[in-house]
């Protein structure tokens, strides 16, 4: 085998050294050794006979002196290296770069070989060590010799060391006698490496032509019109939002000047201006516009946005319809209120008239009269049916949660307020109706900022400082006297009349028993049991009872029945038990009741079923005995069914309560001068 043959090759630095080598290694290695030193490192003793390349003339000086006899000296010409040329070609057209290297001549060399390869572009400023830097660079472009780069510079592109060209290599390769076709093999693969940077190129290009195309999509994507353009008003982007509000295609506004493109003078005025930073509202062909803009100073540029006004509105308008969807809908219309009684009734056409007016209505009724039900049907009978219905309840929430719910609180209002702040109750039923249940609950506090707010029809924030005007129509409901709280102090009067400028009251269920059997059947049918039925004494029962929670105990009590009942028939054995029902009618606050009021107050439906039995048994001239009631109670109603034992407790309570007197011996039980009142009065007209 005959011994590969050799080149020596001598650079100034262990980096120029390692590149300079490896290159070589890389073309022309299986023809030959590759041997190298350099000045930085050690360099060998004297070398004779060989072919020896120098990385730079520069180096000669230092070593000279070990150069023998029988030598072949090979200045290498060298050229930048093209694995990282596509660093500079990204840097953008006119980029001011410190080129740094170690001599005036390489930098100079280096600068010239850019150049010619075309790679003019941007604008290289020469530095070596030593030499005064005047101009203000950010970008410092270097072959490998990064540690020279003064240290002000933040941005560092290494292009990597120099390397030899090509006709230094053909020299070589010509030095060493190989064949022609050796030199042809070696230029095709110096040629396949540019190829490769052209591929990889041809990647990266095709990458971002992919990002662009994506970028293109999202911004023609989005709602808004947008628009980017240089400082020197050249347009860079204008999406197709921007199209069609303008009516310009963006294929001829793009790279076009803005002030040929948008010919209203105060909007290019408005987008250049950089002190203004509000929104301003323009007009564009027949579309009214909110438009934001903001700089890109690095990019020397500026984005504005485009917001259809009109779409603006249109949107706040379906998240308004949208909240009505939450819940926050008037579910109930007059219809759904059912009974036949004339109470009722005139009831119902008194609020039908009330409800198209926009003044406030204060509602009382006992608890389950249909309070919420009337405010609803009343919001959907009034112009404002499309807005939406808010409920809140006093009673239901401490005061500070109810301030904020009602009137929403700014960002920062307290510790876990929401960012962004909230829209409180009121904000939220703008265009709407506001119902404000239990309103005799609401504290002295929420009493003056609600006061406040019916007078000035504004509010303001939790922790805010802006007044928002709002357009809300009030309905309050109590089951309280409000008139008491009043006198008692406790209930703004203020208030009240702001409240109560309309009128409604609500009669209890007891009041209109007539509506009883309609009611009943309206239950069965809500529930789909159309096919059930109320047998008669059911009803007979069902009537007698003193309803204190109104419709919403008849309703709990059909529920329980239709749980309870078999076969097709509500029967009287389907009725709950005395102690489903409410007692008495729940405690109001008044101070002026009447001797009648006071009396409800203290007896049960038993205790009046008993005060009954004994007027009837006396009625009939016979003695109201313990075993002649609780006979009475068995025949009539097995849920008041009470033994002889049971009757004694409860007529022993009746006495206490002064309603009855119990005789000695077999005189039995008569009713007091109270009791008697207490029938003759009528609390309920039924007969046993
Ligand atoms: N006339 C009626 N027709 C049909 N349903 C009724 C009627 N009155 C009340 N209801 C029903 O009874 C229940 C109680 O009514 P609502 O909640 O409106 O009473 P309220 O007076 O507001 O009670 P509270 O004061 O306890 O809040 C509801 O389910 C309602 O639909």
């Amino acid at each position: 085998m005959i011994a590969k043959k050799e080149i020596v090759i001598l650079a100034g630095t262990r980096e120029t050294r390692k590149a300079l080598a490896n290159q070589l290694d890389e073309i022309i290695g299986d023809l030959v050794n590759v041997k190298s030193y350099s000045v930085e490192e050690q360099l060998p003793p004297i070398i004779e006979n060989q072919i020896i390349i120098f990385s730079s003339y520069l180096i000669d000086d230092e070593v000279k002196h070990i150069i023998g006899n029988g030598c072949k000296i090979i200045i290498a010409n060298r050229t930048i290296n093209y694995q990282f040329i596509d660093k500079l070609l990204f840097l953008p057209k006119e980029t001011k770069v410190l080129y740094v290297n170690d001599f005036p001549e390489t930098v100079s060399e280096s600068i010239h070989t850019l150049k010619k390869l075309g790679i003019d572009h941007i604008h290289y400023v020469p530095y070596y060590p030593g030499k005064l830097l005047i101009e203000h660079t950010e970008i410092a472009v270097t072959p490998g010799e990064v540690e020279l780069v003064p240290p002000s510079i933040s941005q560092i592109v290494d292009i990597g060391v120099r390397l030899i060209d090509i006709t230094t290599i053909i020299r070589i390769l010509d030095v060493l006698q190989f064949p022609e076709e050796n030199g042809l093999d070696i230029a095709d693969k110096y040629t396949k490496k540019i190829i490769e940077l052209s591929q990889k190129l041809a990647k990266t290009n095709n990458k971002i032509n992919l990002l662009n195309r994506h970028l293109k999509e999202v911004v023609d994507g989005v709602n808004d019109g947008i628009l980017a353009f240089t400082y020197n008003g050249k347009i860079t982007v204008f999406n197709e939002v921007l199209e069609k509000l303008t009516g310009v295609s963006s294929k001829y506004a793009i790279g076009q000047n803005i002030r040929k493109v948008l010919k209203n003078h105060k909007l290019i005025e408005f987008l250049f201006s950089q002190t203004d930073t509000h929104d301003q509202y323009f007009s564009l062909k027949d579309t009214d516009v909110m438009v934001h803009r903001f700089h890109l100073l690095k990019e020397q540029s500026i984005v504005a946005t485009f917001k259809n006004v009109n779409e603006t509105i249109e949107m706040e308008r379906a998240a308004r319809n949208e909240l009505v969807k939450k819940g926050y809908i008037a579910k109930y219309s007059f219809s759904d209120i059912i009974g036949n009684s004339l109470e009722l009734q005139e009831t119902k056409i008194v609020s039908m008239k009330l409800a198209r007016t926009d003044l406030a209505i204060l509602i009382q009724g006992e608890s389950g009269t249909g309070k919420e039900l009337f405010a609803s049907a009343i919001h959907n009978e009034s112009p404002r049916k499309t807005g939406p219905f808010l409920a809140v309840n006093f009673s239901a929430l401490p005061e500070d949660l109810l301030e904020s719910e009602l009137f929403g609180y700014e960002d920062g209002a307290f510790t876990g307020a929401k960012k962004g702040g909230k829209k409180g109750l009121f904000e939220q039923a703008d265009g709407g109706t506001i119902f404000l249940d239990e309103i005799g609950d609401i504290s002295p506090k929420l009493q003056a900022r609600l006061l406040r707010v019916l007078q000035e029809k504004e509010i303001r924030r939790v922790g805010g400082s802006r007044n928002i005007p709002i357009n809300v129509r009030v309905i309050a409901a109590t089951n309280k006297d409000l008139i008491s709280m009043i006198n008692h102090g406790t209930f703004r009067e203020d208030l009240y009349h702001r409240l109560k400028v309309l009128f409604i009251e609500l009669p209890p269920l007891r009041k209109r028993k007539g509506d009883l059997p309609v009611l009943i059947k309206h239950f069965i049918e809500e529930t789909n049991s159309n096919h059930v039925d109320v047998s008669k004494d059911a009803i007979q029962i069902l009537q007698d009872l003193p309803w204190y929670g109104n419709v919403r105990e008849l309703k709990n009590t059909i529920d329980y029945m239709l749980a309870v009942h078999d076969g097709n028939v509500l029967n009287k054995k389907d009725i709950p038990g005395m102690n489903f029902f409410q007692r008495n009618k729940l405690q109001t606050t008044s101070t002026n009741e009447d001797f009648q009021e006071k009396r409800e107050l203290s007896l049960s439906p038993e205790q009046e079923m008993i005060i009954e039995i004994i007027y009837k048994i006396s009625l009939e001239g016979k003695i109201a005995s313990r075993k002649s009631i609780s006979e009475y109670t068995t025949g009539h109603n097995q849920y008041f069914e009470l033994s002889e034992q049971q009757v004694r407790q409860r007529i022993q309570q009746l006495e206490e309560l002064g309603f009855v007197t119990i005789g000695v011996g077999r005189s039995g039980t008569r009713l007091s001068r109270a009791g008697l009142d207490y029938v003759r009065l009528g609390s309920f007209e039924k007969a046993l």
